[in-house]
């Protein structure tokens, strides 16, 4: 297939990008490297480009003609999204509706989308399925869900077709050691542990012990990017073979406290980097576990790397790896 993929200069998409082109897939990476790399993209051309350009996309797609596409492309953080809202609206909703009209105008019809576990805000049940209330609690669950809920409508009033998925907690890195994430200001619990052990932080924060959770701290659902790579290729032939539209969770089911991943980090670097306690960060719901068996189900996804050490192993390696090529 000929897929056009946004945001594939990023950490997720080049992880992505590697798979599809490994598959044999025609591959375009439309980024703006806002956040992303160029020496990211292993597979098919890059074109530098903003979203919030509808032209530049319509021309994109006019010479390209995608079969499908995956759109990572958006802005990420929770904590920023509080601050700046409309950063997130526009970013996330604005530039997904240019995307859409060029796409739904040149006739692609296949569409796999970024979403998240943001969209559920704080569950009432854990682990959560794809049943339970969209009710976000940050700008930038809410902006996700909207573009969930454009991509219904347009499935509903055409022949469009598409596969949400809702990532947890992606870590982890390319476990051949070629990509990771690279984006230098992340805010990501594992790699700001990671960069604290390796000496860039004097010290990791720890935000929030009065949670309601065993530890007192956040509990997330980590899963291995490359097992998330994986499904999004079983989500393309899920819409290869005419299966209809569908948002599907993406985790492994078993939720770490944050104490409980710092413990683990420091064991797999065999370091022990200092940690503080501090308030909790605005936005941040107390436990986020997803139930997958959806995508087990009905695409066969099977997960590879469902170990935390592993997931902190492979990121570790790649930190390592980074600061060689930082100091070089
Ligand atoms: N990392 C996570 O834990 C996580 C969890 C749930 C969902 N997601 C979603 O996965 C997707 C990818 O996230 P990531 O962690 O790889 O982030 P990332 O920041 O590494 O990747 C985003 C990519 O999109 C590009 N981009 C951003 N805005 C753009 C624009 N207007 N035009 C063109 N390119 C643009 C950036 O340069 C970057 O390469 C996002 O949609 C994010 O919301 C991530
Ligand atoms: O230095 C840090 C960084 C994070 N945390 C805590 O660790 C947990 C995980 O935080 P991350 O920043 O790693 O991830 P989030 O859960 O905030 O968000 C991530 O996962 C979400 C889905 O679960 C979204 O999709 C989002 O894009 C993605 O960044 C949170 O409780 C956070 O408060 C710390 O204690 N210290």
């Amino acid at each position: 297939m000929r897929i056009l993929v946004t945001g594939g200069a990023g950490y997720i998409g080049s992880h992505v990008v590697k798979e599809l082109g490994r598959a044999g897939h025609d591959v375009a990476v439309l980024d703006d490297l806002s956040t992303g790399n160029s020496w990211a993209v292993k597979y098919g051309s890059l074109i530098v480009g903003d979203l919030a350009d509808e032209q530049m996309i319509e021309r994109v797609v006019d010479t390209f003609r995608p079969d499908a596409i995956i759109h990572f492309a958006a802005s990420i953080q929770v904590e920023e999204s509080m601050r700046n809202p409309l950063k997130y609206y526009r970013n996330n909703v604005g530039n997904t509706l240019n995307l859409l009209k060029v796409a739904s105008a040149f006739g692609v019809s296949r569409f796999v989308y970024s979403s998240t576990a943001a969209v559920y805000g704080i569950p009432e049940t854990i682990p959560v399925d794809e049943s339970a209330p969209i009710e976000p609690i940050n700008p930038y669950g809410a902006s996700k869900a909207m573009g969930e809920r454009v991509l219904g409508h347009l499935a509903d009033s055409s022949d469009f077709r598409f596969v949400a998925l809702r990532y947890f907690n992606v870590a982890g890195a390319d476990p051949d050691g070629e990509l990771g994430q690279a984006y230098q200001a992340s805010t990501h619990l594992i790699t700001r542990a990671l960069k604290t052990a390796r000496g860039e932080f004097e010290r990791l924060a720890i935000y929030g012990t009065d949670y309601p959770t065993f530890d007192g701290t956040c509990i997330r659902d980590y899963i291995h990017v490359s097992d998330l790579a994986s499904a999004h290729l079983a989500a393309l032939d899920h819409l290869a073979s005419g299966g209809g539209s569908e948002i599907m969770n993406c985790g492994y089911g078993r939720g770490y406290s944050v104490r409980e991943v710092v413990e683990t980090a420091k064991r797999v670097t065999g370091i022990d980097f200092q940690a503080f306690e501090t308030d909790r960060r605005d936005g941040d719901p107390p436990a986020l576990v997803a139930d997958s068996s959806k995508l087990r189900s009905l695409t066969g996804w099977t997960p590879r790397h469902d170990d935390l050490e592993f997931i902190i192993g492979t990121a570790w390696a790649w930190e390592k790896r980074l600061l060689k090529r930082m100091t070089a």
